[in-house]
């Protein structure tokens, strides 16, 4: 009797600990901790509603390109996942290729500093982010380049997230973070020396509507990089397994239809950019961006039990159960689409704003 009261008392003190461990301690390293996972702005007891509502928008993307409310459906999403995000990603809301005998978070560092290494910015020079989230690249970006970087996002709760770690961070003399939308921006025409996205013009309804707001914004001879989310040549329309990977990938990101390849530069030129350079970045030799996705799996099964708990005992909100569901699906929808290589979320381009005679005189 005695030694299984000893038994079950150690079991239970082990599972405790466990439970302490993974529901107080955050998931990578630092951020997020599953007991304060919230909605973002919206109100915990409307979060289920809210999820409703974007999943019900989000349903049928393809139909929904030209529609006005996109924005606003794409806020709501960073609402219901930002929090799930930081918690079980990091504050880099994007994924990078492998690198062997280097971290998830070094192979995240890498990917960003290559991208601001690239339109040649210099310290003290005023750079845009669009579509920043919390601010992970904008930090990585500010704190290797000593250049000024401004981030907008659309989602007034990233912007707080995004403002309190570039204070923590020791960085927001270097970072500034506006919330406005990237169609619409609030900045002086030719006012930036360098501009980047990192996986988030993919929101954007029209490709060109965004690409022509930042053409707007830089000062003539500046350069563009983006990193997109696309469709390669290996994706088949007719073929009903790529469509369903790909419809699972946009329902679950909120996306209002995913974009060939093909049309990235096509758009980038349509508002007067020139092409410098454009290259899939998950091609061989790279190593698979999904590969961190598959081996998170375990983690994705306790994070799904812990929610469940966390919402049955009021801590999380309700909807919260319902969001990281969708999250776990896509997480598989994105899997398959890397594992048969029909989409990529880094098809990166590098484009320059050229300098023509009425304009040469506002460089510098
Ligand atoms: C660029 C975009 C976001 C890309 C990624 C940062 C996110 C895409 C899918 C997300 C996740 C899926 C599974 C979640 C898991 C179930 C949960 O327990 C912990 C968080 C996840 C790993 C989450 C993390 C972020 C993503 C990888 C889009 C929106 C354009
Ligand atoms: C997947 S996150 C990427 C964030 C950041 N680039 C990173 O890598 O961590 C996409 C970002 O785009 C922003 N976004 C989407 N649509 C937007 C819009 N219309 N205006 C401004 N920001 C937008 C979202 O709010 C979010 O911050």
């Amino acid at each position: 009797m005695g030694i299984i009261v000893v038994i079950v008392t150690g079991a239970l003190m082990v599972i405790g600990l466990y439970w302490f461990v993974w529901i107080l301690g955050p998931a990578e390293r630092q951020g997020k901790r599953g007991v304060n996972l919230s909605g973002g702005s919206i109100a915990a007891e409307k979060v289920q509603d809210n999820y409703k509502q974007y999943w019900s928008f989000f349903r049928h993307p393809n139909e929904i390109e030209t529609s006005e409310r996109v924005p606003d459906f794409v806020d709501t999403f960073y609402d219901l996942v930002t929090d799930i995000y930081e918690w079980g990603w990091g504050q880099s809301f994007h994924f990078s290729p492998s690198i062997h005998g280097k971290s998830h978070r070094e192979a995240t560092r890498i990917h960003e500093e290559m991208a601001v290494d690239l339109i040649n910015v210099k310290p003290g020079d005023r750079v845009l982010d669009v579509g920043c989230g919390v601010g992970g690249p904008m930090r990585a970006i500010a704190a290797h380049s000593r250049a000024n970087v401004v981030g907008i996002t659309i989602n007034e709760y990233q912007v707080k997230r995004a403002r309190q770690h570039n204070k923590k961070a020791g960085l927001d003399s270097f970072c500034e973070v506006v919330c406005g939308n990237f169609l619409q921006m609030p900045f002086p025409d030719n006012s930036f020396k360098g501009a980047y996205s990192i996986e988030a013009t993919c929101h954007a309804p029209k490709l060109e509507d965004v690409y022509a707001e930042i053409f707007r914004v830089l000062k003539p001879g500046s350069l563009y990089l983006s990193y997109e989310w696309v469709t390669t040549d290996k994706y088949i329309s007719e073929n009903a397994e790529h469509v369903a990977i790909i419809q699972g990938i946009e329902r679950g990101d909120a996306l209002p239809g995913l974009r060939s390849y093909t049309d990235i530069a096509e758009a980038a030129a349509k508002v007067g950019f020139e092409i410098l350079k454009e290259q899939d970045l998950a091609k061989p030799p790279a190593l698979p961006w999904w590969a961190r996705l598959k081996m998170g799996r375990f983690a994705y099964w306790r994070n799904h039990i812990l929610v469940t708990v966390l919402a049955a005992v009021g801590i999380a909100p309700k909807g919260t159960v319902d969001v990281h569901e969708m999250l776990f699906k896509t997480a598989d929808f994105l899997t398959r689409g890397g594992d048969t290589g029909i989409f990529t979320p880094m098809h990166m381009i590098l484009c320059r704003k050229p300098v023509t005679d009425s304009t040469s005189f506002d460089y510098c």
